[in-house]
């Protein structure tokens, strides 16, 4: 099969304080997100002049892929389009048609399964090709990459380097945070649920193990919703106290869930977590996450050349390779259904 182009599809984040409210609007528009957690992240992204990392660093990363493929002698454009905000992803595939892009494969910023993870991710290439009608490209989704070695060994040198100025810090891996119901219904109802909790302990269990770390936990982050409605649990931050009351001197951190350095990285780990392990005398260090790696650049591609060059796919797990979908359409009937929203 041939292709003309990559679409890059991600979150978004506003690029100044003006941006923030439409951009979270835009974020939690009929989810069942509380107006007091929307003004307390509000002011998180207010806390760095209303601009998030995450569009600055996809750019980056853009530009090392871009590179790469010229490099592997691929003459492939890669575009960049996000759910929430500019670049809108109905706006780059609109410039995509126009450009005359037939078929393109799509490079999603997240490693996982799950509703937010994947599904929500056709949802936005199923919304995209309808706005633009019938010229629209067709849009093959890369597959999910949690288990990919270049996604683990980039997480495990990073555990390592936020280690060597901590002895003896207890290693702790973190995800974003999804409500319990989301979690059970990710992955195929023959898989009998939890897809995403289980692909995060996974790769936890692949990055502790290349890195030489024998004991870790696996907690999680950035809750929002009602608080009577259960979400994955612990949360980083009350764990660190748990750690300490353990008597643990010193804790290190991992995204494992995440592919960058984006708001709620910087927020809830580089300023929440590390001031509460400050508060308990306790050492701190976070783990880099992929993006400027330039290991990173190489597993977009090689994702890309299981497609244009028949390349193996490579994993480290037993998981089924999952999340490889065209034009949007589900992975199998049931697949990470999307959670009824709780009435307010
Ligand atoms: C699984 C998952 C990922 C990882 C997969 C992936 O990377 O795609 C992720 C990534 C991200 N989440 C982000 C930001 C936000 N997520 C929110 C809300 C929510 N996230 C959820 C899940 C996830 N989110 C869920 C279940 C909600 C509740 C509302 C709903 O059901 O949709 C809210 C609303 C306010 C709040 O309540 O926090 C914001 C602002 C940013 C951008 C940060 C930046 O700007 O730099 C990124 C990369
Ligand atoms: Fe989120």
């Amino acid at each position: 099969m041939s292709y003309d182009a990559v679409l890059w599809l991600s979150f978004g984040g506003p690029e100044g304080p003006d941006e923030v409210m439409p951009f979270l609007e835009n974020v939690t528009r009929g989810r069942g997100v509380p107006p007091e957690r929307l003004a307390e992240v509000a002011e998180h992204y207010q806390h760095f002049g209303g601009v998030s990392p995450i569009n600055r660093l996809n750019r980056e990363a853009i530009g090392a892929v871009e590179k790469e493929l010229a490099a592997q002698g691929l003459e492939l454009p890669v575009y960049f389009g996000n759910r929430n905000w500019r670049p809108m992803v109905e706006d780059t595939v609109a410039r995509m048609a126009a450009d005359g892009v037939r078929r393109a494969l799509v490079f999603p910023t997240s490693a996982y399964g799950g509703y937010s993870a994947c599904r929500q991710y056709d949802e936005d290439i199923e919304r995209a090709r309808a706005a633009v009608g019938e010229n629209a490209p067709e849009l093959v989704k890369l597959r999910q990459f949690f288990d990919h070695p270049l996604f683990v060994s980039s997480f495990a040198d990073a555990v390592r380097a936020a280690h060597s100025g901590l002895e003896g810090a207890r290693t702790v891996f973190t995800a974003h945070s999804v409500p319990v119901s989301a979690d059970a219904a990710a992955g195929p109802p023959s898989e009998g649920g939890y897809r995403y909790s289980r692909q995060i302990a996974e790769a936890a269990r692949l990055v502790a193990l290349e890195a030489g770390v024998p004991e870790y936990d696996v907690v999680w982050q950035s809750r929002s919703g009602p608080p009577r409605i259960p979400w994955l649990e612990p949360d980083i931050v009350d764990h660190i106290d748990v750690l300490h009351e353990r008597g643990e001197r010193a804790v290190v951190v991992c995204p494992v869930g995440f592919v960058s350095d984006h708001l709620e990285v910087i927020w809830d780990l580089d300023n929440e977590a590390a001031e509460r392990a400050a508060e308990l005398g306790m050492g701190f260090a976070r783990a880099a996450t992929p993006n400027s790696d330039p290991r990173f650049a190489e597993l977009v591609v090689e994702l890309v050349r299981e497609h244009v060059s028949g390349a193996p796919a490579r994993k480290l797990s037993e998981f089924p390779a999952a999340g490889c979908t065209v034009n949007g359409a589900v992975c199998a009937p049931g697949c990470c259904e999307p959670a009824r929203r709780p009435a307010r």
